[in-house]
């Protein structure tokens, strides 16, 4: 197909309760009238995390590498900003006529950020971009005309919309727990030298990172450097923490504790677990099923529990959807619902992994609120990772990884 000469480029301004598969549908049915007039017949390409999610399963149960045929590592085992690189190295080799972006520039640290807006632009000279953007700092120089959906149909962007950033939080004070804490150590977590290696690359180096109770740490640094690495050290979930000096909750990690032990510890919240979860449970259900550390609930839950999460949705603002199913809520609503199941237990610590990635603005200023009202009204330590400066996010100490070429090392940090 020919391209016109004078390559248009649309911004669509997005908020967590549009349907974005329904929208990625309407740009291809529509593409040839207004506002698409240019791209009729021209074949498009998809950037999203859905297509990431959709190679992931490819992968996973089919062994098909489609992105990652030419290399050694598997799309499953990058890290999320490695894994968008390579999704666009591919569908640039596939030469697009245009190419949908759904919030490209989530997950991504400043200066990948700063990477993919300047290949982007590189791009838009040859090629027709829609980019679909969640928060107003993303908009990119080469991108005059912005939209949003109302309504089902496409409309120019007004002003009220654009500057569209407020929130409300409400005064109701966080639910007790159920059963207070015994925990009486000094510390929670520790690690003491801690070096991780895959296929003799270091990735971390030498971490040394005390954790206290009460302490609400925010965890950055780049892409790749090794944040949910980490993570992975402090669920369990990774096994490279074995004959390391890493203590959790007191225990020397691989002197016997099992995994249970340490997830009734632990809160975590990751928008993965949204993706690959699919069962019909209520709003209701769904937070109490932090308290049996499932997602979704598969017992009749006592009347405390109900009354805690009739509390936990006052605090949210979402009564009214209780008896709503989750999957029905907006992102930005699932998203609290996740967080407060993380937390409705009070663990000793919270951990939320990227838990604003691809939310609007307004969406993640009110999970900020949220967040920081936990630190404030309880005795739980959180871990928030966070590639973005979160405006209004308020830790007592930032741990930052820093990449060198012999892993990442890390630093305390006090904001
Ligand atoms: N199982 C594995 N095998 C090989 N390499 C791995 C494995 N797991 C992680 N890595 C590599 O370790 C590095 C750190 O990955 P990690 O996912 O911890 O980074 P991250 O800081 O969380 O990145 P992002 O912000 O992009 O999610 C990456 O380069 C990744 O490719």
């Amino acid at each position: 197909m020919s391209i016109p000469s004078k390559i248009e480029h649309w911004g669509i301004v997005i908020d967590n309760t549009t349907p974005k598969v329904g929208l990625v549908d309407h740009i291809l049915k529509t593409k040839g009238t207004t506002p698409f007039e240019s791209l009729k017949g021209l074949k498009g390409a998809l950037f999203s995390p859905m297509e990431i999610v959709r190679l992931l399963e490819e992968e996973e149960r089919h062994d098909n590498r489609i992105v990652t045929l030419n290399t050694k590592q598997s799309l499953k085992s990058m890290s999320s900003g490695e894994r968008k690189k390579a999704l666009l190295s591919h569908i640039l080799k596939n030469n697009p006529d245009f190419i949908i972006l759904d919030n490209p520039f989530d997950n991504l640290d400043s200066q990948s950020q700063e990477q993919l807006a300047g290949r982007l632009k590189i791009i838009s000279k040859k090629t027709p971009l829609i980019l679909l953007i969640t928060r107003k700092a993303d908009r990119q120089v080469f991108i005059t005309n912005y939209y949003t959906l109302k309504q089902g149909t496409l409309q120019p962007l007004d002003n009220a919309t654009k500057n569209n950033l407020g929130h409300t939080t409400n005064d109701y004070a966080l639910p007790p727990p159920l059963k207070p804490t015994n925990y009486k150590e000094a510390v929670l977590i520790e690690f003491k030298n801690v070096t991780v290696s895959y296929d003799n690359r270091t990735i971390l180096n030498n971490i040394n990172w005390t954790i206290r109770p009460r302490e609400f740490w925010q965890l950055k640094g780049k892409n790749g450097s090794g944040k949910s690495t980490l993570l992975s050290m402090i669920t369990g979930e990774n096994n490279k923490g074995y004959g390391q000096l890493l203590w959790l909750f007191g225990q020397q990690k691989g002197s016997g504790e099992t995994i249970w032990d340490i997830k009734e510890k632990l809160g975590y919240f990751t928008p993965s677990m949204i993706d690959s979860f699919s069962g019909h449970h209520t709003v209701e259900h769904m937070l109490i099923s932090g308290l049996y550390d499932t997602i979704g609930l598969y017992i009749y839950p006592p009347e405390t529990e109900i009354q805690l999460a009739k509390e936990w949705l006052q605090v949210l603002d979402l009564l009214d959807f209780k008896t709503s199913y989750f999957h029905d809520l907006s992102m930005g609503q699932q998203r609290l619902i996740m967080t407060a199941r993380a937390m409705i237990k009070h663990p000793l610590v919270l951990l939320l992994d990227e838990a604003t990635s691809g939310l609007d603005d307004k969406s993640s200023a009110l999970l900020v609120a949220l967040v920081n009202k936990i630190a404030a009204e309880s005795k739980t330590t959180i871990i928030f990772v966070s590639h973005r400066h979160e405006r209004g996010l308020q830790p007592q100490f930032i741990f930052d990884l820093q990449m060198t070429d012999n892993g990442s090392v890390g630093k305390k940090i006090i904001p």
